[in-house]
């Protein structure tokens, strides 16, 4: 076990970067070494993150192998593309970090769904890495994914709303009491996951009071993760239709997963199964019956919020997830999988406490 180890953050004047710092500098293990950007490069960090106050002068270098190399863990916070080009650099250089990447470089096993819902491009298929979620079972295996992840150097860290989807609906699909050829998931996500570029000079105006879909009708690049994720998880068969809205909050998803259940399920089998699933994970909590899951119960937190139920009249399992996408959806899975593949107790510097109301 380490006793204390540098971490190096590209992003840091981002969302997903700025979380990260955040929680390092709450884990009594963390140095923070190199901060990097891009078109900020030679500014303070205080001033993209002022909150981040023991780091506000840090000044923020340009993105580089030479830079982020000779650091113990280096996190990718930066836009996809760009986080697979510079661990590409990073193995030439021959860095031993452990590296995490917070973007989608590294997820997908499929190299025609890159293809297809990330526009391939320049880049080529970056290939698959260790996945960033600890709970995820591995049918195959029977285990789960964590165990990947104590002896991974290079890990991808999942999507926020397919953590969401996945979290929420897992349990049915390895007990089979969900029938996952007809997944139906619809989420309301918080202007955060969208990264701080997104129309600034716009979103005041047209997100305040407003709530809008977008990555409608199958088009939605987390689509091919979420499968991808299910199957892991034992389904043999995912047709999945997924509807994210933007709603007028920061931070924050919740997703409701619906699908059939299975023909011989029962609703106290269907509550036993997500019971089990979740009965020894840290973060994952399923809510008492009749709670349902809000994001301002989240907020700030790694923990992921889990209600299910049965539709008796449409004969349908509702499953519903809440987390906060910079948390458990980005930069709390980064550490808890960084956590992990050091050695270290999983839930350092994480807490399941949120800040609601
Ligand atoms: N926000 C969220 O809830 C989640 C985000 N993610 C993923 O995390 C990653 C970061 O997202 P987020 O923080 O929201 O995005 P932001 O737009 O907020 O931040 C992007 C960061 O990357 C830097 N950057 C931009 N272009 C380049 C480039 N070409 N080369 C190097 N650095 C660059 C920016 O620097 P500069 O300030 O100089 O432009 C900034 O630090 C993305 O891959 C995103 O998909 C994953 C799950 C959830
Ligand atoms: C509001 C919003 O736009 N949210 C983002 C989620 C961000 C995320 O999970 O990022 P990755 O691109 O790394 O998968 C979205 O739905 O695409």
């Amino acid at each position: 076990m380490q006793v204390s180890f540098t971490v190096a953050v590209a992003g840091a004047s981002g969302y997903a970067g700025g979380e990260v710092l955040r929680l390092l500098l709450n884990h009594p293990d963390a140095e923070i070494g190199a901060l990097t950007a891009h078109a900020s490069a030679g500014q303070r960090l205080g001033e993209h993150h002022p909150h981040l106050v023991p780091l506000a002068d840090r000044v923020l270098q340009a993105t580089s192998a030479d830079v982020l190399a000779g650091h113990d863990v280096v996190v990718l916070a930066l836009p996809h593309g760009a986080s697979g080009e510079i661990s590409a650099a990073l193995d030439a250089a021959g860095s031993d970090a452990l590296v995490l990447d917070c973007g989608a470089d590294h997820r997908l096993e499929s190299a025609s769904d890159w293809e297809q819902f990330y526009g391939g491009g320049s880049h080529g298929h970056p290939g698959a890495w260790p996945y960033g979620m600890p709970e995820l079972l591995r049918a195959e295996t029977g285990d789960r994914q964590r165990e990947n992840l104590r002896t991974a150097s290079r890990i991808a860290v999942p999507g926020c709303n397919v953590s969401a989807v996945t979290l929420a609906l897992q349990p049915g699909v390895a007990t089979g009491v969900v029938d996952a050829s007809d997944v139906v998931a619809v989420l309301a996500v918080g202007y955060t996951g969208a990264g701080k570029s997104y129309r600034p000079h716009l979103l005041a105006g047209e997100a305040i009071g407003s709530l809008a879909p977008y990555g409608v009708a199958g088009t939605h690049r987390h689509v091919p993760e979420i499968e991808q994720n299910l199957r892991v998880a034992g389904a043999q068969t995912v047709r999945l239709s997924f509807t994210p809205v933007l709603a007028p909050v920061s931070r924050g998803i919740l997703a409701t997963v619906t699908a059939p259940l299975a023909t011989g399920a029962s609703a106290g089998g269907v509550r036993a199964a997500w019971e089990q699933h979740y009965a020894d994970e840290p973060f994952v909590h399923l809510l008492p019956e009749g709670t349902w899951p809000t994001t301002a119960m989240v907020t700030g937190s790694n923990a992921a919020l889990v209600q299910v139920a049965v539709d008796e009249r449409a004969g349908r399992v509702v499953a519903l997830c809440a987390l906060d996408n910079l948390g458990k959806g980005t930069a709390g899975a980064a550490v808890q999988s960084m956590n992990l593949a050091l050695g270290l107790q999983e839930s350092t510097g994480l807490s399941t406490v949120g800040v609601a109301p």
